[in-house]
């Protein structure tokens, strides 16, 4: 018998965007689908936040100042950008629309704003999960257990959550992270089957043609 050749089959890539509010473990699950998934790839944001014990310049995020962000934005060089917690973070355009022609996916941990602008501007290959907590009990442990913010930080990214959360209907999915292991498997799912689209699977007309011709 042949060999079905339908995995070697052109399709274009997706942008699979994870919000969700602070702390609910969105940095977490991308993490995972990073290490897992080899298709995948970070798109890296630029912000004026400092850095993070552990963050990496050029791998977690771009670390500037509000001069270079200025200069990024005068030049046009996001795809978009928000204000978050009193810094701004924007996602630079690269060279993301080449790549997703070619079949490349990119995964986004933005927040409802940038996803709103990113679907604005590209509904065929956006893909917006959501992520939430079990709680907001459990949302406060974590922000605490992470260790990485203040006291009156981890209060603002509390405060905001309520009104981040509001946000959960503009979104395709909605996962709630109880289990980090059961919330990754259903984000990996999600991403799967979203691959398999027709509309992005560009190789199958030329397929099927051949199938029935
Ligand atoms: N609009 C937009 N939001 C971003 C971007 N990069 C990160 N964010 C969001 O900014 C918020 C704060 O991120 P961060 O300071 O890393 O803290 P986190 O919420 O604990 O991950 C999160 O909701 C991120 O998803 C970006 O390029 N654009
Ligand atoms: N399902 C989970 N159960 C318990 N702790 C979790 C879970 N998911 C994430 N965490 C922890 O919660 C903290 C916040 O997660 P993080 O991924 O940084 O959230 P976010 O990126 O949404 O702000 C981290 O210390 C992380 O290890």
């Amino acid at each position: 018998m042949d060999q079905p050749r339908t995995d070697r089959l052109h399709r274009r890539g997706l942008m699979f965007i994870l919000s969700s509010p602070s702390g609910a473990g969105k940095t977490t699950i991308s993490r995972m689908l990073l290490a897992a998934d080899e298709e995948i790839k970070l798109s890296v944001s630029v912000t004026t936040r400092p850095p993070r014990p552990g963050e990496v310049d050029g791998v977690h995020y771009y670390f500037v100042d509000d001069a270079e962000f200025d200069k990024l934005v005068e030049e046009d060089d996001f795809y978009e950008w928000a204000h978050v917690f009193g810094f701004r973070y924007g996602t630079p355009k690269g060279h993301i629309r080449a790549a997703l022609k070619e079949g490349q996916d990119f995964l986004f941990d933005i927040d409802w704003q940038g996803t709103q602008q990113l679907f604005q501007k590209d509904q065929q290959d956006v893909v917006r999960v959501f992520i939430l907590p079990p709680s907001i009990d459990e949302l406060r442990r974590r922000l605490e257990s992470r260790a990485t913010d203040d006291v009156s930080v981890i209060d603002a990214r509390m405060e905001r959550a309520r009104s981040e959360i509001s946000h959960w209907d503009a979104y395709d999915y909605v996962v709630i992270n109880g289990d980090v292991d059961e919330c990754f498997a259903k984000v990996r799912e999600i991403l799967h089957a979203e691959r398999m689209k027709r509309q992005r699977q560009t190789g199958l007309i030329g397929f099927v043609r051949e199938l029935t011709s």
